[in-house]
């Protein structure tokens, strides 16, 4: 099962590892063509609808596949306005292949033009994940012209729907209802949707075959984080302060570093405000380091429960707490992280020593904890030799204790019990000490507005690429504040 976002991502991950999205367009073409021959007869007539996205371009591969048919490619509105570059190739492509290709610009007002009527086949490829809100036209008119052409008793064509049928989220399987409150989708007889079931396959109410086609995207592009993963991290240009999240770190006590690392950090991994608690004795250093940190000293040198009214008041209103850096193991303090998790229901990443509290609190809270294999075998989890054991070991774990894992190592490893994810940026330079504060601050801030594994796997991602820039810059040698001001060029998804 795979969302859109996530397909999105895959897909992106792909490219990088070197199988552009030009061949998953290829495979996909074939994979529909494929389906036609399974309801075609020789000689049939198959007529393929297309938009002006890559749901269209699937279908422009698809044509080339079919010339062996009495094939016609018609694209809504003009050849002008096909959205990439891919999907404009390949409509070019049909020209050379001498197929019958026609861009139909009012096919509302001249419907006769798409040869619905004695189609045998029709290629639903008008819409796919792009679909936003209800069908607006021309694709609300001709989703019920070809829903026609498949009931009429003239034609009785089978229709195929590509990756999704036009106007079906493929992750919810809603068909969102247009102004008049009608709810206009294709209704097809076959769906043929691409590398994995969609969720919204799964909720339409229909009778429809579901064939699920591998377009041959590379295993490690789900497996392993890549640029895709930051994909999730595209701004909405309306957004205000606040909208990319408050984090409130609560740290330091023994270590005054720590805190202050994980709260610069977390700044530029694109919170919008970051509040640090720590101890007074403290508080003024790490206010020193950054006129950006709002600081809140609690009395005494270590965090207590006495200072959990405080936190609880700093907590609330934030959207990831990111608790442990620097806050040491003493008793009332891990008493107090404990009683906290106890009765927040919020999100919090938790790290260094706060972590050995996890395994035995009841919490409400969604927590991503982030130890390095030190760390995880003190809160009982497991330990193995390479990376792949460890992997399905953590998996493990995490569905027993219920949380998502961060288990830093050459590789780490990430998962929620269910997904799982595995981030190979960083390198061995990154063993100084403070790193690890940077990643929690990292993941802090990204789990404002992510999902936890995917906050996860992209602070996992960004804090490795930060490392992977300063060491090829500078090589080894590396201290934890150079990874901070990397991380902005670690997260950008244009590089
Ligand atoms: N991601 C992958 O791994 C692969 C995806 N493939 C195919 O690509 C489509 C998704 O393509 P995309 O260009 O993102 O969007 P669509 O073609 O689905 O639609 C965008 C198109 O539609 C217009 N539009 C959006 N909402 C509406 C609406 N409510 N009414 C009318 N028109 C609408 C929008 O303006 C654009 O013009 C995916 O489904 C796969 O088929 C691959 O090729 C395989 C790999
Ligand atoms: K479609």
């Amino acid at each position: 099962m795979i969302t859109a976002d996530r397909m999105a991502a895959v897909d992106a991950n792909a490219a990088a590892l070197g199988v552009p999205r030009k061949q998953l367009m290829e495979s996909a073409g074939n994979a529909i063509a494929r389906e036609v021959r399974t309801v075609a007869d020789p000689g049939a007539t198959v007529t393929l609808v297309c938009g002006r996205g890559n749901n269209g371009g699937d279908a422009f591969v698809a044509a080339r596949f079919l010339s062996d048919y009495d094939v016609r490619v018609r694209l809504l509105g003009r050849p002008e306005t096909i959205r990439t570059t891919i999907a404009k190739e390949n409509w070019d492509a049909l020209a050379a292949a001498e197929i019958d290709a026609e861009a139909v610009v009012d096919p509302v007002a001249e419907p006769n033009r798409l040869t619905l009527a004695n189609a045998d086949v029709v290629v639903d490829a008008m819409l796919g994940t792009g679909v936003s809100g209800p069908l607006r036209e021309p694709e609300r008119t001709v989703a019920k012209r070809i829903t026609e052409a498949a009931s009429s008793t003239a034609s009785d064509a089978t229709v195929i729907a590509v990756d999704v049928p036009s106007g079906v989220d493929a992750d919810t399987g809603e068909v969102a209802a247009g102004p008049d409150g009608e709810h206009v989708a294709v209704a097809a007889d076959r769906i043929v949707t691409f590398h994995d079931a969609k969720p919204g396959l799964e909720e339409l109410r229909t009778d429809a075959t579901v064939t699920v086609a591998d377009i041959g995207i590379p295993t490690a592009a789900a497996l392993f984080t890549g640029p895709g993963d930051l994909l999730g991290l595209d701004r909405d240009p309306e957004s205000h302060k606040g909208d990319h999240g408050e984090v409130l770190v609560v740290g330091g006590g023994p270590y005054t570093g720590a805190p202050t690392l994980a709260a610069r950090a977390a700044l530029r991994a694109g919170a919008d405000l970051v509040r640090v608690a720590c101890p007074e004795s403290v508080a003024r250093e790490v206010q020193g380091f950054s006129e950006n940190l709002i600081v809140h000293g609690f009395p005494g040198a270590i965090l207590e429960p006495d200072h959990l009214d405080r936190i609880r008041d700093l907590a609330a209103g934030r959207d990831v707490v990111v608790f442990g850096p620097g806050l040491g193991d003493a008793e009332p303090t891990l008493s107090a992280v404990e009683r906290f998790l106890e009765d927040y229901d919020g999100r919090a990443v938790v790290d260094a020593d706060a972590l050995q509290v996890v395994p035995d609190v009841e919490t409400e809270a969604t927590l991503v904890c982030t130890p390095h294999q030190g760390e995880l075998r003190a809160m009982g989890g497991p330990s193995a030799e390479n990376w792949r054991e460890r992997a399905e070991r953590v998996r493990e774990f995490a569905a027993e204790i219920g949380h998502t894992l961060l288990v830093k190592g050459a590789y780490d490893v990430i998962t929620d019990g269910e997904d799982l994810r595995v981030n190979r940026t960083g390198n061995p330079g990154m063993t100084v000490g403070g790193t690890g504060d940077v990643l929690a601050g990292a993941v802090g801030a990204v789990a404002c507005t992510q999902r936890p594994l995917q906050a996860a796997a992209i602070g996992a991602y960004a804090n490795g690429r930060a490392g992977d820039l300063v060491v090829e810059e500078r090589g080894y040698g590396l201290v934890a504040t150079d990874l901070i001001d990397r991380i902005p060029e670690a997260v950008r998804t244009d590089a």
